[in-house]
């Protein structure tokens, strides 16, 4: 599904209308009823006696809010409109809502009587469910008073918010919030997925996003191709390998995983199950030789070979023609979880990557040894994913993750043009980009901000990898199966109790899931 900016969206409107003579007034009835669905699925169909706050504005997102309480109000709520504008700014389709409103004998509930009381305050006080219709799509800036008050009113009151379009807040194009904002609870939006609903902290505002159908045509809808997408089960799947009766393990992929030091072989261990349980028919784990016996033991299904090791425990300059011959018989490297920065094994690292021939994922410290030298990558001649979260996309740009975290769209496309590579950055919202197309990945959950969680995810992308995917789908596939894992095992441990094995366990249930369409 492709993700738009508000200028975007805005241009299908205006096609909707003038080309395909779809009025005006339909599409904002249709946004309109949408909402209204979605609420009255909130309040369990009991929709009679409800009290509803609706806050309307002056622009096309007030006006799906007249629509909304018109038909609360038919479905027997008690609907309390406040109008964050003067009635005679008002216009267009939306000035037709507000009259039909006026006309059924409604009235707006004013901000203040003059003598001190806010019957505004009270409506709020009194509801049971809160509808954002102040600002949509046409938001830049900060909210002026006094909604930015009734915002965080709102947002302190405990009760449910239903925001149209976008939280009112949120910057469509950016995802930025530069002051007071809804925090909704649900956010329905309509057609298709603006970029601020998508990107930090505008995804955290949004909270469980609902994208709907206003009767946009569809090939309105896949008219241009804007190069960013949010990735969905039947795109994924679309990309995920299908298995022929005859296939042997040689036809699913040959798995090299460089990984692990002393107090690190979990991290290589998580990385060559994950691989091995995303479907590489051979996985090979390269460590240093001193923990080999215990990889041994801890692993089954995967091969393990003893390298060269520095005093410490990591591996060692001396591993190198020995990976050299593992490369020559891999389709697919994977490095760095748990390699640690001793010198040596960074010097290793820079080594392998040099002469690399075959598509390879470097992951933390694989991506700690190229700190700052975004010039070994570019010179790398086979396709390279690096996998970084904020902090090692700094270390990797020279910046600092506060910069990352600020403008994480930016800073993704800084590293693809200096390394050349596809890039995925880490987040409640996994961009992924080759510079050209960038995948947004909403699956996921925080109960995966646990250790190992990311050698997990390098497990599964070197495997789809492996399996033939490109680069950028296999990183794309990677970060949706890996989040979706998360998403199951999240029902049966939940949020706190939530570790990477959990997740780990989940893959095959997770690759079903989207292989069969079952969602
Ligand atoms: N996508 C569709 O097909 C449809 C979308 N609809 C709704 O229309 C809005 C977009 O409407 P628009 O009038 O362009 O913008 P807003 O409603 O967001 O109005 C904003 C209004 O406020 C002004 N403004 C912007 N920033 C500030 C600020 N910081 N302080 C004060 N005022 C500000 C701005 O100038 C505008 O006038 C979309 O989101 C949908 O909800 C249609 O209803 C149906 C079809
Ligand atoms: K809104």
């Amino acid at each position: 599904m492709q993700v738009v900016t508000a200028g975007e969206m805005a241009a299908l409107d205006r096609k909707a209308i003038e080309q395909y003579c779809i009025p005006g007034i339909v599409l904002m009835e249709n946004a309109g009823l949408q909402v209204v669905k979605v609420i009255v699925d909130l309040l369990d169909k009991q929709v009679n006696g409800k009290r509803v706050v609706i806050f309307a504005g002056k622009g096309n997102n007030g006006g799906d809010g007249f629509v909304i309480a018109r038909h609360l109000h038919n479905l027997g709520a008690a609907v309390d409109v406040l109008l964050f504008a003067d009635p005679a700014q008002i216009s267009g389709d939306a000035a037709i809502n507000l009259n039909i409103w006026l006309k059924m004998g409604q009235t707006i509930v004013r901000i203040n009587d003059g003598n001190g009381k806010s019957p505004a305050e009270l409506a709020v006080a009194s509801a049971d469910i809160m509808v954002d219709a102040l600002y949509g799509t046409g938001f830049k800036g900060v909210v002026p008073e006094p909604a930015a008050s009734f915002i965080l009113l709102a947002n302190n009151s405990g009760k449910p918010i239903v925001c149209v379009d976008i939280p009112s807040g949120v910057e469509a194009d950016t995802g930025c919030v530069r002051g007071p904002c809804f925090k909704a609870d649900h956010t329905v939006t309509f057609a298709l997925p603006k970029l601020g609903l998508l990107l930090e902290p505008g995804s955290y505002y949004s909270g469980k996003l609902h994208i709907v159908d206003i009767s946009l045509p569809a090939v309105l809808l896949k008219f241009r191709n804007y190069g960013r997408y949010l990735l969905r089960d039947e795109l994924v799947s679309e990309w995920l390998p299908r298995r022929f009766t005859g296939a042997h393990k040689g036809d699913c992929g040959r798995v090299l995983i460089l990984a692990g030091s002393r107090g690190m072989t979990g991290a290589a261990c998580l990385t060559a199950q994950a691989a091995i349980r995303s479907g590489a028919g051979l996985v090979t784990l390269g460590v240093p030789e001193g923990l080999h016996d215990i990889m041994e033991i801890k692993l089954t299904e995967v091969m393990t070979v003893p390298l060269p090791e520095t005093d410490r425990k990591t591996l060692s300059l001396e591993a190198l023609d020995q990976i050299k011959a593992l490369l020559d018989r891999s389709d697919v490297l994977a490095l760095g979880p748990g390699l640690t920065v001793h010198p040596e094994t960074v010097a290793l690292v820079q080594k392998v990557l040099e002469d690399l021939k075959i598509p390879a994922v470097i992951d933390a410290d694989g991506l700690n040894a190229l700190a700052g030298q975004t010039g070994i990558l570019s010179r790398i001649k086979a396709p390279v994913v690096l996998t970084p979260h904020p902090v090692e996309m700094a270390r990797l740009l020279s910046i600092t993750a506060g910069e990352v975290l600020s403008d994480r769209l930016g800073s993704v496309q800084k590293l693809v043009e200096a390394g050349g590579c596809i890039v995925l950055l880490k987040g409640s919202r996994t961009l992924i980009t080759d510079g050209e197309e960038i995948y947004i990945n909403a699956t996921g959950n925080p109960g995966m901000a646990t250790g190992g969680s990311g050698d997990v995810l390098t497990g599964v992308i070197a495997a789809l990898l492996a399996q033939g995917l490109s680069p950028l789908r296999a990183a794309a596939a990677g970060a949706f199966v890996h989040g979706r894992a998360g998403d199951l095992a999240l029902a049966d441990k939940g949020v706190m109790g939530l570790i990477a094995g959990d997740f780990l366990d989940c893959l095959p249930g997770a690759l079903n899931m989207i292989l069969e369409g079952e969602i």
